[in-house]
Parts: structure tokens; C-alpha cells; sequence
């Protein structure tokens, strides 16, 4: 049985995602304008900016579920503009959280299983076979401990702090095997010890895969990230390392002048 998501073809360090002359109109606004952006593989490439910058615009974009008013997206070779948010998915790039529906009343293990059998439709088959569903169950328990949540495996999911929600939440993304997630505001509403947490995940999971974030906090993006493309009013204001970026006066600029709005 194999979950996982069609390998890409690009090497780690090649461009991987791509959009070119991006643009987002609302009834004439332009939430997003002409935004080329570049991510390679075996990165983890934050989307910064400050409030109303476009960054979820963009994250929902790149994911599909927006269409553009104008500009490509490439990813892993192939032209994504047309095609669907399921079929990306498919492809191998996949956003975290949203396509990830936890089922509260259904335990850890039993959220992770059902998340295993979508992709190969096992749903209606893995009964027929002891030895798939034992398969199944090693692989669900490999999910679990490979986000802490292993002594939590039989609890419901209602019953997890939301640190373990999310936890659980990137088990289930995980069981795509996707070479590409996209997570959006991964640390939203967490104290510090959970975002300590879901930070060293996300690190560990991004070994041998790429990841691009959209986070708001800038000690996470610090230290987690290796590429930072910074957004302001829908345009790319700089990109580069964390430590370019934070040294760029325009970038200053553009956070405190939002701080004054
Ligand atoms: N569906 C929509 N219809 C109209 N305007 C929208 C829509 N979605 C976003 N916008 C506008 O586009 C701009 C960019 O919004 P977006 O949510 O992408 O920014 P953001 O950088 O993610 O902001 P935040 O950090 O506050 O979440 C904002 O001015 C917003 O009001």
C-alpha cells in the first residue's frame, strides 16, 4: 500500500513552486500584484508581511483556491494555473489544516487510519485483508509517534489540547506523504510551549520535504525558515535570508508603518 503523493522530479535546491506575475483582483482591488516568487526544494520558505499584506491571498493561490486575475503557477515543471485544489493535491502539494478535517469524536489512531485509506480509496477494501489493515495500523502508529502524540493514540480527539489538535491535524497531512505542505499561520492561537513544539515538527518534517508558511511570528520565522519573502499591499517588498529581509529598511518600514495604521 503506498499513501504517497507522486515524487517530484525537482532536485533538491531546483525551483519547485513558481508563480509568475501573480494577481489577485477583488472587484477591482488588487490584493495581490505581479508577484513572481521562487521556492526551491528542501526548503522551508516563510510568506511574511504585515496585516492585509496578501499573504493568505497568495497562500490561496498557490493551493488553488483562488483563481488568479492574472499570472502562471508552476510546480515541479508543470502549469498549475487551471487545474483544480484536489489535483494539486494529488500532484503533490498539499496546504495543511484546511484539507485536513479532524473528525472530533473519532480517536487519534482512528483519524489517522481514516486519512491513510482516503488517498488509495481503501476505505472499501482494507477489511478484505488482515494483512492491510495491519499494515495500515503500523503505519497510522509510525504517524502518531512521528508527532509526539503516541501516548494520546486512543484519546478522542475532542478530548487534545490545541497544541495536539494541530499535532494531530499534521498526522493527517503527513499520511499524503506530500513532497510539498503548505501550512497557513501554523503557530495561530498558541502559547509558547506549543509553538516550541509544533516549531521542532515542522522542522523535522520538513527534512526531505519543502515547506511554505505563512506565519506572523517572526521568532518562528527566524529560526525555522531558510527562504523569507516578504509581502506589502499585495507587492514582493524583499526576499532572502531572515537576517537580509529584517536588515532591508523597507521591510522596517512597512511593519512599523502598519503598526501606526
Ligand atoms: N475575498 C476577498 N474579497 C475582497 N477583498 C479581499 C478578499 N480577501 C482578501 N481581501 C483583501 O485583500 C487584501 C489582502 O488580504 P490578505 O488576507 O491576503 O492579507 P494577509 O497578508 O493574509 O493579512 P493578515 O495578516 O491580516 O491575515 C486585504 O486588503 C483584504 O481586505
Amino acid at each position: 500500500m503506498s499513501a504517497a503523493a507522486a515524487s517530484p522530479a525537482a532536485a533538491r535546491g531546483e525551483v519547485i513552486l513558481s508563480a509568475r506575475g501573480l494577481t489577485k483582483e477583488f472587484f477591482g482591488f488588487k490584493a495581490v500584484s505581479n508577484v513572481d516568487l521562487d521556492v526551491r526544494s528542501g526548503t522551508i520558505h516563510a510568506l511574511i508581511g504585515p496585516n492585509g499584506a496578501g499573504k493568505t491571498t497568495v497562500f490561496n493561490l498557490l493551493t488553488k483556491f483562488f483563481a488568479p486575475t492574472a499570472g502562471t503557477i508552476t510546480f515541479d515543471g508543470r502549469d498549475i494555473t487551471r487545474t483544480g485544489p484536489a489535483e494539486v493535491a494529488r500532484l503533490g502539494l498539499v496546504r495543511s489544516f484546511q484539507i485536513s478535517a479532524v473528525f472530533p469524536h473519532l480517536t487519534v489512531l482512528d483519524n489517522v487510519r481514516v486519512a491513510l485509506q482516503r488517498p488509495a480509496n481503501l476505505a472499501t477494501q482494507f477489511w478484505r485483508s488482515n494483512r492491510l489493515l495491519d499494515r495500515l495500523d503500523a503505519r497510522a502508529m509510525e504517524l502518531i509517534e512521528a508527532v509526539n502524540l503516541a501516548d494520546s493514540a486512543h484519546l478522542q480527539a475532542v478530548e487534545l489540547s490545541y497544541g495536539r489538535k494541530r499535532a494531530l491535524e499534521i498526522a493527517t497531512t503527513l499520511a499524503l506523504d506530500p513532497p510539498v505542505m503548505l501550512f497557513d499561520e501554523p503557530m495561530a492561537g498558541m502559547g509558547a510551549e506549543d509553538i516550541g513544539r509544533i516549531s521542532a515538527l515542522i522542522r523535522r518534517i520538513g527534512e526531505g520535504r519543502t515547506i511554505l508558511m505563512v506565519e506572523h511570528n517572526l521568532s518562528v520565522v527566524a529560526d525555522l525558515c531558510d527562504e523569507v519573502t516578504v509581502l506589502a499591499r499585495g507587492e514582493i517588498l524583499s526576499q532572502g535570508s531572515y537576517a537580509t529581509v529584517s536588515a532591508d529598511p523597507r521591510v522596517k518600514e512597512a511593519y512599523l508603518g502598519s503598526e501606526h495604521e
